[in-house]
């Protein structure tokens, strides 16, 4: 069946629009360009950056309370997540500042977490097999082997 719904088109604009002490500008702008590009090579979608806040995918670093109806809940425990795809909100992409997010194996790497964010910014949910990105529980390791047949079957599954 068909996971959610899906972007009604194969070019997806994204900003960042706030930013983690923990890295630098440009080391997140790599990953997260990065986790994009996981998915851009398993299907037709195009991922560009724009500088605007109406960008398709609004990715943010938020802590607490953030202006959704999802506060965040301080170190550990809900690391981030993303709305499905839709106008205003949909697609937007927070990740919790009270985490610590590196581009390695310590902390909570943000390559990781954002591919993982990002399948569910493009309308797919959880997977039960543990080898899938969508698999729900983190493990820093991942980074080998991103994506599963699953993941890359489920992305270009169209509505
Ligand atoms: C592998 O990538 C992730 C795994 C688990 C999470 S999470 O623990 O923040 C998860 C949110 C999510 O699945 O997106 C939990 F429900 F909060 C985020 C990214
Ligand atoms: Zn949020
Ligand atoms: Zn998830």
């Amino acid at each position: 069946h068909i996971q959610g719904t899906r972007w009604n088109k194969n070019v997806i604009t994204y900003s960042i629009a706030r930013y983690t002490r923990d890295l630098p500008r440009n080391t997140v702008d790599s990953l997260v360009q990065s986790a994009f590009s996981v998915w851009a090579r398993a299907s037709s979608l195009t991922f560009v950056r724009s500088r605007s806040r109406n960008a398709d995918i609004v990715v943010e670093f938020v802590t607490a309370a953030h202006g959704d109806l999802y506060p965040f809940d301080g170190p550990r425990g809900t690391l981030a997540h993303a709305f499905g795809p839709g106008l205003g909100v949909g697609g937007d992409t927070h990740f919790d500042d009270d985490e610590h997010w590196t581009a390695g194996e310590t902390g909570f790497n943000l390559f990781v977490v954002a591919a993982h964010e990002f399948g569910h910014a493009l309308g797919l949910k959880h997977s039960r097999n543990p080898k899938s990105l969508m698999y729900p529980t983190y493990k820093p390791s991942r980074s080998a082997n991103l994506l599963s047949r699953e993941d890359v079957a489920n992305i270009n599954q169209n509505p």
